[in-house]
């Protein structure tokens, strides 16, 4: 007793392992006991271990469940590099790609690809896909979008693609300036480190794309609404996690967390609050004969809902709200890729400073032209597009492309997007950044000469087709794609003639990537210089 008084606990562990030699004796049923347990052990892993050997090799294994499982997680963490690698593998045959909650069919011929866009909406859904993203019942406000496209009308479509376009003469010179203030003020907040601002460049331009956005699809007053601009800037993250977490959870537990959630998240909730009185007032402007002077997306959306059964106000509201996500989200992405790329090209600086100074006014009072700097954001786009996956279309019926290969209910169909832009059939030198590629070449030779214009033939950035699916294919392209490029343009312009820039270290990874989408590093910063 006396001696165990005065041993420290530590000492207490040596000394009983001292006595456990010395006493061998007494503890032989607990060394057996442990060296029978230790035996089991590897008894049991022995045949773990040639399981795993024979899953990771044997290929009638692979179909099993678990490794399924496995590959369809790490989906989450690697999509683009696991479609780059099935399209490679395909040969240009349909593919498939698992994900936790999907099985994705791939599908890049030009046949199949038409096969998609010629399904009709009540087999193969656009809506039903946007809908399994965005999971609108939790963060719009209770939206319960129609699976079918087209079961309330498609008037959103002439709406953006028609009318938002036609407007845009109107829209341009305000939001020029509005841009180039706002620029100006959030650049000033940022910190100086070592005599340079540092700006954290994502975060910047998803502020001034809301702005621009607001701007142009709700007119300059509710743009001076605070509340409303800091809740549609909250809107796009807490939209993003809302709907990842409800994805992933398993669908009975869905309705639980999900509401949760959009309890907890209000921008969603000030977003249709604000926005439902104003689409309510144009209904009773409407109703009074009384349409006033408003040319912005509400009266747009409201106009083309249809005759015989038009939208309510709150039906209007979850319509700009789901247009309001689609926007401002993969606009941000492209921007900033495209600014990204200007920093590790400069190169490209002068000439496409020289063609904003001597043709921008012009394009202001058009949308158009601007062809260098049109296709800078192209190629930007093509080497690191916002998605990997385009053209979704989740079957609500069981269809079957003409080579067999099935999308079952609940499947999607989709198009590799990025591995079809990478593909050096259709593009030279595929990896290469060519920011001039698609610019016609006596363009570029009048403006600045020996840059390389790769592709055969020139094209714009707003064209859709079998090898560009930014945009998506067919009849479903996106209609907002015009307003998007003179956005961008827009964008581009401002920074390009008011600034110098650089990349703080332009050899940090400067994206990572979600499912199949590549998004920019929030922290990555950059040096924006006034010119003098
Ligand atoms: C860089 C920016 C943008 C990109 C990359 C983009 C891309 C896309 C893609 C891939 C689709 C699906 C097309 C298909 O599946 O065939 C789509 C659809 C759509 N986009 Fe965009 N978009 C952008 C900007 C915008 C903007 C600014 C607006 C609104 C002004 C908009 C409104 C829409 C709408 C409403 C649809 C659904 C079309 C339908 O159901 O027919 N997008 N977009």
């Amino acid at each position: 007793m006396e001696y165990l008084n005065q041993t420290s606990v530590q000492e207490l562990g040596h000394q009983a392992t001292v006595i456990a030699i010395k006493d061998g004796d007494l503890l032989a049923p607990v060394a057996n006991f442990m060296k029978v347990r230790t035996v089991t052990w590897i008894a049991a892993a022995i045949p773990l271990v040639l399981l795993i050997y024979r899953l990771l090799i044997d290929r009638k294994l692979q179909s099993n469940f678990l490794v399924r499982r496995y590959h369809a997680w790490r989906y989450l963490f690697s999509g683009p590099q696991i479609i780059q690698d099935a399209f490679n593998k395909a040969g240009g045959k349909p593919f498939e790609v698992l994900a936790p909650d999907n099985r994705y069919v791939f599908v890049s011929s030009l046949k199949h690809i038409k096969e998609l866009d010629s399904a009709p909406d009540t087999v193969l859904s656009l809506q039903a896909a946007s809908k399994q993203m965005l999971q609108p019942v939790y963060t719009m406000t209770g939206f319960n979008w129609f699976d079918r496209r087209g079961t309330e009308g498609v008037g959103f479509v002439r709406a953006l693609r028609t009318m938002l376009t036609a407007n845009l003469p109107q829209i341009l010179p305000d939001l020029s300036t509005i841009i180039r203030t706002r620029f100006e003020e959030i650049h000033e907040t940022h910190p100086t480190v070592d005599g340079e601002k540092q700006s954290e460049v994502y975060h910047m331009i998803v502020q001034l794309v809301v702005l621009s956005n607001a701007v142009s699809f709700f007119g300059k007053d509710l743009a001076k609404n605070e509340q409303f601009m800091v809740s549609a800037l909250a809107y796009i993250e807490h939209t993003l996690i809302c709907a990842e977490v409800v994805r992933l959870v398993p669908k009975w537990l869905a309705p639980i967390i999900g509401g949760i959630i959009a309890k907890r998240l209000h921008a969603h909730e000030i977003i249709f609050n604000t926005l439902l009185p104003v689409a309510q007032q144009r209904i009773d402007e409407k109703a009074l004969a009384d349409l006033g002077q408003q040319a912005d997306c509400i009266q747009w959306i409201m106009e083309t809902s249809p005759r015989a059964n038009p939208w309510n106000a709150k039906r209007i509201v979850h319509e700009l709200m789901a247009i309001w996500f689609g926007s401002v989200h993969a606009l941000s992405t492209t921007i900033t890729f495209a600014i990204h790329d200007l920093c590790i090209h400069p190169e490209y600086v002068a000439p496409l400073r020289q063609e904003m100074e001597e043709g921008y006014a012009d394009f202001e009072k058009t949308g158009l032209g601007l062809p260098l700097v049109d296709s800078f954001i192209k190629e930007s786009a093509r080497l690191t597009p916002v998605e990997s996956m385009s053209t979704r279309r989740h079957a609500l019926q069981p269809f079957e492309l003409s080579d067999g290969t099935k999308v079952n209910v609940g499947d999607w169909a989709c198009t590799p997007v990025r591995a079809i832009m990478t593909d050096p059939e259709t593009y030279p030198s595929p990896n290469d950044f060519n920011g001039f590629r698609f610019a016609d070449p006596s363009i570029v030779e009048e403006v600045v000469g020996g840059f390389k214009t790769p592709q055969e033939k020139p094209s714009k950035l707003t064209d859709v087709g079998s090898t560009f699916h930014v945009w998506g294919t067919g009849r479903m392209a996106c209609p907002g794609r015009f307003y998007a490029a003179a956005c961008m343009k827009v964008l581009m312009g401002q920074i390009i003639m008011n600034y110098d820039m650089k990349l703080i270290n332009p050899e940090a990874p400067r994206m990572f990537t979600w499912r199949s989408s590549m998004l920019p590093r929030p922290k990555t910063k950059m040096v924006f210089t006034p010119r003098v």
